[in-house]
């Protein structure tokens, strides 16, 4: 669903006139020429002076919405043939391309000024690890004493106008919109996710990065990508002219290894030894001396040039060093020097953002832990990364989400019971899906999962499920000893819920604060606790034994 929420836009524009931009598109000059002073894809965004991108869309063609956009002030019309035929031509310039997707970029980024190629742009792709590498990486552009803005799931920020993301990477008219906020509020560097989304439907067209990033790849959006090979070759157009000047690539995977061979642009290789792969001999920087630092790692990078700086992450796991190195070898390899980031770490006390809903610590006695982790491996390595620290026994409270990629769910029924010592099944986004169907898909891996553990010599772990989130969350949260973690997983920093088409309010932080409330007081804990080891009535447990 395309929100009508608010964007971020320049405050000023010099005017372009729709007959260039035509020519500029390749476009026949249309009869009627008027004046253009910014670009929309959404008509409830539209205001005056607006060029209308009337896109063809899976549901619906955009040209549907275009009389409101110029009702609103829209002065001009981009779009297909299709869409051509469903506006009124009089008085109103309407630009014909053929791919109207792959026009946006370029014509937003034309009237906006070329904004990106005024600013540093740093680009992360990957399965996981987009949203905290960019976090990881603006507090470093911070810390060198950058004007930084960024761009991801969580949030969009120029300077000191932030707003909730309504997607990870924006749509190609919004997007310039924001970097062209950007320079004009005086920012000077950009931390940005790019989504296998975004650059399949063009939405980054019109951005060439100075930098782009790869995190990891494993299986997710198959629903949309179809397979897993098109899906990487979606994430490899990252790496190339049209897209990036130079690469920064973790190798700690095969995907990795493919992609710094597949980029058609320079890039460096990035070894850390936490993925699946060992560490790699012949990668460019290389990661050593992983020791605990609090409740992350400290971590010595190495170029094999021998430029060297050693700094920590606040972030647990493994997988969150790799994140925190690469916002590091993205930062060298684009000029700037190891002593200089050295110094300007350790006065930022190190890799040490607090990222929204990525393994967010709400209490330490009983351990809360609130993490986006939504699919098997994100699961998988969360739960691992939380293990080593916890004292007591590692409950888990998640869902798979509805109307999204159905083959996941077993596995990570299965990942989460390997994982950890309570496990609690419950809702994430139903969407328009059958809550419980998509309960019983989770289920059924886990129940597999435990059958496999039921034989073996080890503890079999508990298997709960609580339909509603916030009963779930209530409950783990409930039961929990002092020394106990809780990891309440799937759902990050998202604050609302979609059941059959209503969104409600839910937000598993405020949960999991009031269930930290709700526990009576215990010594030695950190939070207030209450109604300590209730567990509601209803709630189906499964133990095999
Ligand atoms: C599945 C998918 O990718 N859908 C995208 C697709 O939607 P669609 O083809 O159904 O569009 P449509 O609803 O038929 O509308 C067609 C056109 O009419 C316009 N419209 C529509 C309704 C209206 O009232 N007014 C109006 O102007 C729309 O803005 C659009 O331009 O084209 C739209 C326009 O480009 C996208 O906004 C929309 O993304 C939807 C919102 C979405 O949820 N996308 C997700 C899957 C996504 O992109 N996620 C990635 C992150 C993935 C991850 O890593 O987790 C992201 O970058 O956020
Ligand atoms: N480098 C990594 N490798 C594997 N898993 C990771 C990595 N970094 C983070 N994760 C896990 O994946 C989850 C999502 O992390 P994050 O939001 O940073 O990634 P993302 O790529 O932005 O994901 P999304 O596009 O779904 O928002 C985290 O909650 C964490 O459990």
């Amino acid at each position: 669903m395309t929100s009508p929420q608010a964007r971020i836009r320049p405050d000023r524009v010099t005017p372009h006139r729709a007959s260039d931009l035509a020519a500029a598109l390749g476009a026949p000059v249309p009869d009627v020429d008027a004046e253009v002073t910014g670009v929309v894809s959404d008509n409830r965004a539209a205001g005056p002076g607006d060029l209308f991108v009337a896109l063809p869309g899976a549901r619906v063609h955009g040209a549907r919405f275009a009389a409101d956009a110029v009702a609103r002030g829209a002065t001009a019309v981009l779009t297909d043939p299709a869409g051509a035929a469903l506006l009124p031509r009089e008085n109103l310039p309407v630009l014909v391309v053929p791919d109207p997707r792959s026009a946006a970029g370029p014509a937003a980024a034309r009237v906006y000024g070329t904004p990106a190629d005024r600013l540093t742009t740093f680009g992360l792709t990957g399965t996981n690890g987009k949203t905290t590498t960019t976090y990881q990486l603006d507090h470093l552009l911070r810390a060198l004493g950058h004007r930084s803005g960024l761009v991801g799931t969580v949030e969009t920020r120029s300077h000191d106008r932030v707003l909730p993301s309504v997607l990870t990477t924006p749509e190609a008219a919004d997007l310039q919109a924001v970097l062209a906020a950007m320079v004009s509020d005086g920012v000077d560097a950009l931390a940005m996710e790019v989504s296998s989304h975004a650059i399949a439907q063009h939405r980054v067209d019109g951005v060439v990065y100075d930098m782009a990033g790869f995190t990891n790849l494993t299986q997710d959006h198959l629903d949309f990508h179809g397979d897993l090979e098109t899906y990487f070759a979606t994430k490899a157009e990252l790496f190339t002219p049209a897209r990036s000047r130079r690469g920064v690539v973790v190798v700690d995977d095969d995907h990795g290894v493919a992609m710094a061979r597949r980029a058609q642009v320079p890039v460096a290789t990035l070894t850390t030894g936490t993925g699946v792969r060992p560490l790699d001999p012949d990668a460019d920087w290389t990661v050593s001396a992983i020791t605990p630092d609090g409740t992350g790692s400290a971590f010595t990078l190495t170029h094999r040039d021998g430029r060297a700086l050693h700094t920590r992450t606040s972030l647990p796991g493994g997988y969150n060093v790799a994140n925190a190195a690469l916002a590091v070898a993205m930062v060298l390899e684009s000029g700037a020097g190891a002593e200089e980031v050295e110094r300007a770490l350790r006065s930022a006390d190190g890799l040490t953002a607090t990222v929204p809903g990525r393994m967010e610590v709400l209490a330490t006695s009983p351990r809360v832990v609130v993490d986006f982790a939504h699919n098997t491996e994100a699961l998988e390595l969360a739960l691992s990364a939380l293990r080593p620290t916890t004292r007591g026994r590692l409950s888990v409270v998640f869902g798979a989400t509805g109307d999204r990629d159905p083959g996941k769910r077993p596995f990570m029924g299965a990942a989460a019971v390997r994982g950890a010592d309570v496990v609690v099944v419950t809702d994430d986004d139903p969407h328009g899906e059958d809550r419980a169907a998509v309960r019983a898909a989770v289920l059924d891996g886990a129940r597999e999962a435990l059958a496999a553990l039921a034989g073996g010599p080890g503890p079999v772990p508990e298997l709960t499920e609580v339909a509603d989130r916030g009963e779930a969350i209530a409950t783990a949260i409930g039961r929990a000893d002092p020394e106990d973690t809780v990891l309440v997983a799937g759902r990050g920093h998202e604050t609302i819920q979609e059941i059959a088409g209503v969104d409600h309010h839910l937000d598993d932080r405020e949960e999991a604060r009031a269930a930290l409330a709700r526990r009576l007081p215990h010594e030695g804990s950190d939070a207030p606790h209450g109604a300590g080891h209730h567990v509601a009535d209803h709630i189906k447990q499964e133990r095999t034994s």
